[in-house]
């Protein structure tokens, strides 16, 4: 189907949302293409929006060299196409990507996650459980990979969490036209911060958790902006499932209730005295996670997905992601059984993957990458440690972003006493890296933790950290599986952590007998 967007139909819509100032230069009534990137102005009649912090007049006035009849803006600008002012850009850019694509969102049963951890591992979980009850029918857009059909090419690395409305709008309609029924994506509160989903209802809202992280430069003013951006997910969900274990449950349940009615309201949780869903762990240990998931309201049994399960990912956190999964799966009519099989097949990328070695320990490549995740991770290897072993952590903070988990790590490091601390670096950009471990190591407490050293080339860190561990846990944590380190405004190349650590295995002689 060629898509397309009449000036009738932009204005129409705009003034429904109270969104339109004006439209200058009413010459062009049809749009054949849109774009928000001057350095792509695609064939046709095409819109280019107007929007961003980094914004330049230039930008437009590239785009209409390039062939862009008509623009939106929040502004009027001396140029002779078709433009219409919107008070918005954001907000109007999303509304009138849906129209462009023809709402392909009604053809799609669409599952929205949201949390500061366990976004990408919940999605994965949910998206093999959907695929191995109904076959290569669900659509991905996570952190890592935007699966939208079942073809190699179809499958692709993702730029952010929630892709642009103009994006998102735009591969829903290809995976639409791929034959899609269900999506499963990430939502970040920066989605809708910068209005990303607006107009946009979800089928399932989960939300995970949330502690303080994204706040700074660039991202959220206020932990409670952050927080309101994230409840936003479950005022915007048909069905909601909330975690009641977390803190602010009460605050996020009410923001459910404000549009969703009980019996469309899931909680789910380990300890929470009132739950739909109750899990507990059965074993937990550096292989897996076997837990029991037990329905105690009517409207969980009538889901049918109560049992035993093996999550593939250990981490007794991943069992809350994995009962999240579940639940969801339930709810768009997957059996248990299908479920079973894909939570104890799931691979994700970066996400608690096990090295064992033979006389070296065992390394663990984890994505941890704030305070809760990292005291999290760092707890549960520390209760997995043989007696005598040791924790190593080799870790270190991204420059020009997130200050706050600096003190963070060194706060976590101390709590959960980590014997040995190789501080490295971690996307520094245009930062000093032994600047940023400075700071990670003026929060650390000597007399909690062993030792700390600092050894810039992250390769040489996780070597060091390999070499020196023999019957203990190594964790390196941060980066799962980039395979770049940001330096500078440049993504340079680095192998990834997995693939240093094999390296380094392997140079030692260590690989275990198999
Ligand atoms: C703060 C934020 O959300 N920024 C995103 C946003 O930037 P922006 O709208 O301000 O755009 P900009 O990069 O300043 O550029 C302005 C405009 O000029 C256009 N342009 C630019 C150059 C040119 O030559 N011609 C041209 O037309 C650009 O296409 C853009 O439309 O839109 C851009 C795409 O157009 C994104 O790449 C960019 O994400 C940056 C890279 C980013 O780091 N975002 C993070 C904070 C983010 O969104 N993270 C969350 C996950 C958080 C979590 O883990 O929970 C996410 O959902 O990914
Ligand atoms: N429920 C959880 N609680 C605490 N830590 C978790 C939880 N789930 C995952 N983690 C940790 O957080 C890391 C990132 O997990 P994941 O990628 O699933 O989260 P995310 O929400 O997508 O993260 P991000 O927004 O940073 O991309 C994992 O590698 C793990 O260490």
């Amino acid at each position: 189907m060629m898509m397309r967007l009449t000036l009738t139909q932009a204005v129409t819509l705009l003034k429904e949302h109270d969104l339109l100032i004006k439209v200058v230069n009413p010459q062009v009534t049809e749009f054949t293409a849109v774009t928000y990137d001057s350095r792509h102005i695609p064939a046709g009649q095409p819109l280019f929006f107007c929007k961003g912090v980094g914004f330049k007049a230039d930008y437009l006035a590239m785009a209409i060299d390039h062939g862009a009849v008509g623009y939106v803006a929040t502004q009027a600008y001396e140029q002779p196409v078709t433009g219409i002012v919107v008070k918005d850009d954001q907000k109007a850019m999303a509304l009138l990507a849906a129209a462009f694509y023809d709402y392909p969102q009604n053809d799609l049963f669409i599952v929205g996650i949201t949390g500061t951890k366990g976004k990408t591992t919940t999605a994965y979980f949910t998206h093999n459980a959907l695929t191995a009850s109904a076959g290569p029918q669900t659509a991905l857009l996570s952190t890592l990979n935007t699966i939208l059909g079942p073809q190699p090419d179809q499958t692709f690395k993702s730029h952010l969490t929630t892709p642009e409305s103009l994006d998102l709008f735009a591969y829903m309609r290809q995976a639409v036209d791929n034959k899609m029924t269900h999506l499963v994506m990430e939502v970040s509160s920066q989605a809708y911060l910068k209005h990303r989903v607006y107009g946009l209802t979800f089928d399932v809202g989960i939300f995970l958790n949330i502690s303080p992280d994204h706040i700074g430069r660039n991202e959220h003013p206020t932990f409670a902006n952050y927080l309101f951006c994230k409840e936003q997910l479950l005022v915007n969900a048909r069905t909601c499932l909330i975690n009641a274990d977390m803190p602010y449950f009460a605050a996020v349940q009410q923001a459910a209730q404000t549009t969703t009615a009980p019996e469309r309201i899931f909680t789910f949780g380990k300890t929470a005295p009132e739950v739909d869903f109750r899990y507990q762990s059965v074993l937990s240990d550096l292989a897996e996670s076997k837990f029991q998931l037990r329905a105690e309201s009517p409207k969980a049994q009538a889901l049918q997905v109560a049992g035993e399960y093996i999550a593939s990912v250990p981490g007794d956190y991943n069992e809350g992601n994995a009962t999240a999964a579940v639940i969801t799966a339930g709810l768009a009519g997957a059996k248990a059984a299908a479920i079973q099989t894909a939570l104890q097949k799931t691979h994700i990328p970066g996400r608690m993957e096990v090295l064992p070695t033979k006389g070296h320990g065992t390394v663990y490549v984890d994505y941890a990458h704030d305070y809760a995740s990292v005291k999290r991770l760092v707890a549960f290897l520390r209760s997995q440690t043989p007696a005598g072993g040791k924790v190593i952590v080799v870790l270190g903070a991204p420059g020009d972003k997130g200050i706050s988990r600096r003190p963070g790590f060194g706060k976590a490091l101390s709590e959960e006493r980590a014997d040995e601390v190789i501080l490295t670096t971690d996307d520094p950009g245009f930062e000093d890296p032994k600047t940023i471990a400075d700071e990670i190591a003026a929060h650390i407490d000597p007399q909690k933790v062993g030792h700390v050293q600092y050894i810039a080339d992250r390769a040489q860190a996780i070597a060091t950290a390999i070499t020196m561990s023999h019957n203990d846990m190594v964790v390196i944590a941060g980066k799962g599986a980039d395979a770049y380190q940001k330096v500078k405004g440049q993504d340079l190349p680095y192998p990834n952590d997995l693939v240093v650590a094999k390296q380094v295995i392997e140079k030692l002689g260590a690989q275990p007998e198999k």
